[in-house]
């Protein structure tokens, strides 16, 4: 469904993104996991052409996306990036209803959308449709993000660390149902994050990148048992090693 061939991102000198290859079969959920600075934004806003590639082939169903027309080309893929890019004049409801009224979706249909859309991110409609973004806290906010990528049912969504700003409970709350609403739909879906273990939870596999390249794709556990790099074995161990800290710090091995 998404197909990354040999592509690389060049600013001036400088290679971010170096000869990257990658495939997303249909349904897939595929994390882009690394460091800071490691690529994984600027890989994934290739791939809705918010950032043009130097180098290398980009297809999205079969289709070159340097053939799209940009803006046709991202009604089609739901994309959550880390600045939210919510509408500030727009309220709640206005803005998750962008693309279905751009789809030429009618006004009940938008409205039902919309409410099941903030029941599934934990929003009380009630009370959070009228409002406008700067009237919601961080974690609200990044939710109506999540809940605008997915309001017009796209095959492909682009997910840039949508949980980032939310409090522990909460984002384990929220991985749970989005990871069912995905499997629902059968979404085709890039998740970047820096969290090893949002990273296992969610993703059908990882992709591991450091310093442009991509130093391993795989399930979590082919990464764990099988990890080509000594950063991704320290990655993959990461969990592992803050568990047994933690354990050690309540008193023991036993618990
Ligand atoms: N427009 C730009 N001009 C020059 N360099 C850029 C530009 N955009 C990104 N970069 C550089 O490209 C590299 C990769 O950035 P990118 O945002 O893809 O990393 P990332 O892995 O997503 O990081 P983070 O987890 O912090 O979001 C960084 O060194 C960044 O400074």
């Amino acid at each position: 469904m998404i197909e990354l061939c040999d592509v690389t991102k060049r600013y001036g000198e400088t290679v971010v993104v170096d000869h990257v290859s990658l495939c997303v079969a249909e349904g897939e959920l595929l994390v882009l996991l690394g460091a800071s600075g490691s690529g994984k934004t600027t890989t994934l806003k290739m791939v809705n052409r918010l950032v043009e590639a130097t180098s290398g082939r980009i297809r999205v169903a079969g289709e070159d996306i340097t053939r799209a027309v940009p803006h046709e080309l991202r009604r089609r893929i739901g994309y959550v990036f880390q600045a939210l890019g919510l509408f500030p004049h727009l309220t709640v409801a206005e803005n998750i209803g962008v693309t279905p009224r751009l789809l030429g979706w009618d006004e009940g249909r938008i409205r039902a959308r919309v409410a099941s859309l903030l029941e599934l991110v934990e929003l009380d409609p009630g009370v959070i449709t009228s409002r406008f973004p700067h009237e919601l806290s961080g974690g609200q906010a990044q939710r109506v993000a999540v809940a605008r990528a997915l309001a017009a049912e796209p095959p492909v969504l682009l997910l840039d660390e949508p949980f980032g700003a939310l409090d522990p409970l909460t984002r384990e709350r929220l991985q749970a149902s989005f990871d069912g609403i995905r499997k629902k739909l059968g979404v085709t879906a890039i998740f970047v994050t820096h969290d090893m273990v949002e990273a296992m939870t969610l993703g059908d596999r990882v992709a591991v990148m450091k310093s442009g390249e991509l130093l391993q794709v795989g399930t979590a556990s082919e990464l764990a048992r099988a990890p080509a790099d000594p950063y991704v074995k320290e990655l993959v161990s990461a969990p592992l090693r803050r568990a047994a800290f933690v354990t050690a710090k309540l008193g023991g091995g036993e618990a």
